[in-house]
């Protein structure tokens, strides 16, 4: 029986710090947002995101979410200003949700969750590749994006249609030509902080950028999320649910934002 990291009873976020000592850190994520502790910082510079379609790759099932892949190998797919200093490039996103509507997101905003968060995962070119950024304090910079149950998301959906192909842990089809930047709001208000993947190895290399204005998911769109599964073909199955942590201490950070 595989001793993998995941999220459930016997192996979830509760146990991750036994295997991994990030875990107590003193910059970890998820965090709940106080939107009346976040100060406005005049100072930040509007996000820049150019996103070329032709970068995406694939979209694999992972075993702990579904990510969508991108060629970083050239600057055609960036994230440059806001809070960050250079260039990151995009490399993956991906998702977490939960069982039913009423939680799923890993950030929360005074005390509230949505159904589901997108990640995008980005790196700093200032460093040779994801592999050595992944673990430098500004190694690594991730949009977030929350999804709020409302009118059915077409853009979402192009996404969604390919998971019939993933349903398992290790699948993975070609997922070419999609924009990424068709998921982000209008607005590109934003919070940010200095925090960690929210997953082992919970490395604190990431620049948080959340942005605040949602986007939108319906519920019938939620329950095809709620379609895949955490387990390989053949194995019993377990549904991919709940794949998300809960928010961290904030151990005296400051959570700025763009916006007054
Ligand atoms: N949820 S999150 O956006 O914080 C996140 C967790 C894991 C990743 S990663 O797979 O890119 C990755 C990055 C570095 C090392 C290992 C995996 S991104
Ligand atoms: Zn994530």
């Amino acid at each position: 029986m595989s001793n993998a990291w995941g999220y459930g009873p016997t192996n979830g976020p509760d146990t991750w710090m036994e295997r991994f000592p990030n875990a107590k850190g003193l910059r970890q994520s998820p965090i709940n947002i106080v939107t009346k502790e976040a100060q406005f910082d005049p100072s930040l510079k509007p996000l820049k995101i150019k996103y070329d379609p032709y970068n995406s790759r694939n979209i694999l099932n992972n075993g702990q979410s579904f990510q969508v892949d991108f060629v970083d190998d050239t600057d055609s797919s960036t994230l440059t200003g806001g809070p960050i200093c250079g260039t990151y490039r995009l490399n993956q996103f991906h998702f977490h949700w939960g069982a039913s509507d009423d939680r799923g997101s890993e950030h929360n905003v005074d005390g509230a969750q949505f159904p589901c968060e997108l990640h995008l995962v980005h790196w700093n070119t200032k460093y040779s590749s994801f592999r050595e950024a992944a673990d430098k304090d500004d190694g690594l910079a991730v949009i977030g994006v929350f999804l709020k149950i409302g009118a059915p998301n077409p853009q979402l959906q192009k996404v969604l249609d390919a998971l019939d192909f993933v349903k398992t842990k290790g699948k993975q089809t070609t997922f070419s030509n999609f924009d990424a930047k068709t998921l982000l709001p209008h607005s590109l208000d934003y919070w940010t902080y200095e925090g960690s993947l929210t997953t082992p190895p919970l490395l604190e290399s990431v620049t948080w950028i959340v942005l605040r204005e949602v986007i939108s998911v319906s519920s019938v769109q939620m329950a095809k999320f709620r379609s895949l599964f955490f387990t390989r073909e053949g194995e019993p199955q377990i549904s991919m649910v709940d794949n998300y942590r809960s928010p961290q201490l904030l151990q005296g950070r400051q959570v700025r934002a763009s916006f007054q």
